[in-house]
């Protein structure tokens, strides 16, 4: 894996990774699990407890804001060539595309949450885990897992939520399966079974206490 991960090396990846040795603390967070099992209230409250510490990391989009949406915050928006060329630069450590727009997190994104002295939180899918298990900042990464006890628990959130159609909750129930699948094979570095609200953000914050080597 060093061998490859020397090979890509390249302009800004090298530069992101300059002066780091392998296996030290964190720099980014990689949080992922199927929708509706509480990633984003774990991330809201930590972003919220400890603003200094933490940032998520904005993403690119080629889609147009939508009303209320500032640049820079809730995305950098940019063309098609903008983000294709960007791409060819390997400037993206995971990218998909959504309903014909492409997302994805640069390395140059991460680059400055790290030069502010905070640790990058990343709320990505299976597929995106993949692609950052595969780019240079792996090293620098640990990937959580955040699940509901049960499929019934997650069922029961994704309803109460009430953001969803009966057809998109069936269609993240499925897709929640072969999240759950993939973090059977043990590619996380933390499951975070994420029972009552309060229990997993003290479980949370343990383990990134311990990973970053200080008491959060
Ligand atoms: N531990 C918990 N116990 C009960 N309800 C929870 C818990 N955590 C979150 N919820 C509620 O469950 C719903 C889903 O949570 P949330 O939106 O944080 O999930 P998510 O994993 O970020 O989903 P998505 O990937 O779709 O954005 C929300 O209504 C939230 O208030």
């Amino acid at each position: 894996m060093f061998a490859r991960t020397a090979l890509r090396q390249t302009g800004a990846l090298r530069q992101f990774s300059t002066s780091q040795s392998l296996f030290k603390k964190p720099s980014v967070i990689v949080i992922s699990g199927p929708s509706g099992s509480g990633k984003s209230t774990l991330i809201n409250d930590l972003l919220r407890q400890y603003p200094t510490r933490f940032a998520l990391s904005v993403s690119h989009t080629t889609r147009k804001p939508r009303p209320g949406e500032i640049a820079g915050t809730h995305y950098h928006y940019v063309t098609k060539e903008e983000f294709d060329a960007l791409a060819a630069q390997n400037g993206f450590v995971e990218k998909a595309t959504f309903a014909s727009n492409s997302y994805g997190t640069s390395i140059q994104a991460l680059k400055n949450i790290k030069d502010e002295g905070k640790v990058a939180i990343l709320d990505i899918e299976m597929e995106g885990v993949k692609q950052v298990k595969a780019s240079p900042i792996v090293e620098e990464a640990r990937f959580v897992f955040n699940k509901a006890p049960s499929m019934e628990i997650l069922e029961k959130r994704l309803r109460n939520r009430g953001t969803e159609t009966e057809e998109a909750i069936q269609k993240r129930l499925a897709k929640a399966q072969s999240e759950l699948d993939y973090a059977e094979t043990g590619v996380h570095d933390f499951v975070l079974v994420n029972d009552t609200v309060e229990k997993a953000y003290e479980d949370f914050k343990e383990y990134l206490s311990k990973e970053l080597d200080e008491k959060l």
